[in-house]
């Protein structure tokens, strides 16, 4: 037997109902809300007949306005992954999502305006960054000449302002091979962002640099992040780097497999610490991954016994 209800809904709460439906069905409010989402996200390379999985079903949702690290061993796909994300590789199945750009299903004509309009880019080899034979200012305006979005005087005016932003506005007039490793990487930052992109993606770009340098550059990140409010992501193998952003992302095997967030409290003295708390990465499945240290410190192998307490799950040897 059907019911009616009494008093029916009226249209908002009914839209906010289909919105709680979408939303369970796509795994979870926060996926429809992020800027970047990565649902299922699958890539497998093939060469000579061997398949090469990738990127095993990864479930990634970054906030608008987020500065995310992105950790992982070699070979944990974490290239694979910005590659997918910029715009430069196609994933095999799921879903990649960056604002209202579907990365799977755009055309080549939408993937030109995706990559010139709304992501940034910086690399980890400096001399792919910068052209060799302009100087810092007239780098940071190529972009904009080459996009039509500034010309002349202006696009000079802002080229200077963005190097003056990160921190090498004394820069201005020199060639790359004029600058340090982190001078150039901090223009890098300015030039990557010179058409105002939503999102700038960094991979490895303090890998050539030492811990001091690094942590410069890290700056500049952080400035255009806070100043602009531009999404960054930024691929790292330096745990230090890492240590520097609220969020880091620990990829293995082609997934997600822990989190740290890093949250502001108040000491008892009155002054503010940064805490950090790391979590093991729960997929949609309800497939996570035991840090290798527990697996190893309890001898975990082939099979265990779960046990649902009222308020944890309990692991133990099979
Ligand atoms: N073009 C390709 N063809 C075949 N296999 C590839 C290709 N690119 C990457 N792979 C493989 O995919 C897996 C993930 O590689 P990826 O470069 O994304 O890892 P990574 O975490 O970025 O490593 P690194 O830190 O060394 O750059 C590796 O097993 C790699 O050998």
């Amino acid at each position: 037997m059907s019911t009616v209800e009494l008093n029916p809904p009226d249209l908002a709460t009914l839209q906010a109902r289909a919105a709680q439906r979408a939303a369970d069905r796509a795994g979870g409010a926060d996926r429809l809300r992020g800027h970047l989402v990565c649902d299922g996200l699958v890539r497998i390379y093939k060469t000579e007949g061997v398949e090469v999985v990738a990127l095993q079903g990864l479930d990634l949702v970054v906030d608008r306005g987020e500065l995310l690290a992105i950790v992982g061993a070699s070979g944990s796909g974490k290239s694979t992954l910005l590659n997918i994300l910029s715009g430069l590789d196609v994933p095999t199945a799921g879903i990649a999502r960056v604002g209202d750009y579907d990365l799977l299903t755009m055309s080549a004509r939408r993937r030109l305006k995706y990559r010139r309009h709304m992501v940034g880019f910086v690399w980890q080899q400096t001399g792919r960054n910068l052209l060799p034979y302009l100087t810092a200012q007239e780098n940071v305006a190529i972009p904009m000449r080459l996009a039509g979005t500034r010309s002349g005087r202006a696009a000079r005016r802002r080229a200077r302002e963005l190097l003056d932003m990160v921190g090498v506005g004394y820069c201005a007039g020199r060639r790359p091979d004029q600058m340090s490793g982190g001078e150039q990487q901090r223009c890098a930052v300015a030039l990557a962002v010179a058409n105002d992109p939503e999102v700038l993606f960094a991979d490895e770009p303090t890998g050539e640099l030492d811990e001091s340098t690094a942590t410069e550059v890290f700056g500049a990140l952080r400035t255009i992040n806070a100043e602009l409010g531009v999404t960054v992501v930024v691929v790292t193998h330096d745990h230090n780097v890492s240590g520097q952003v609220r969020r880091t992302v620990a990829m293995r095997d082609g997934r997600l497999a822990t989190e740290v967030r890093r949250t502001a409290r108040q000491t008892l003295d009155g002054g503010t610490e940064l805490v950090a708390e790391e979590y093991a990465v729960l997929d949609r499945s309800g497939r996570m991954q035991l840090p290798a240290p527990f697996v190893e410190a309890l001898e975990l192998k082939d099979r265990v016994k779960l046990n649902l307490e009222p308020d944890h799950v309990e692991v133990r040897r099979g």
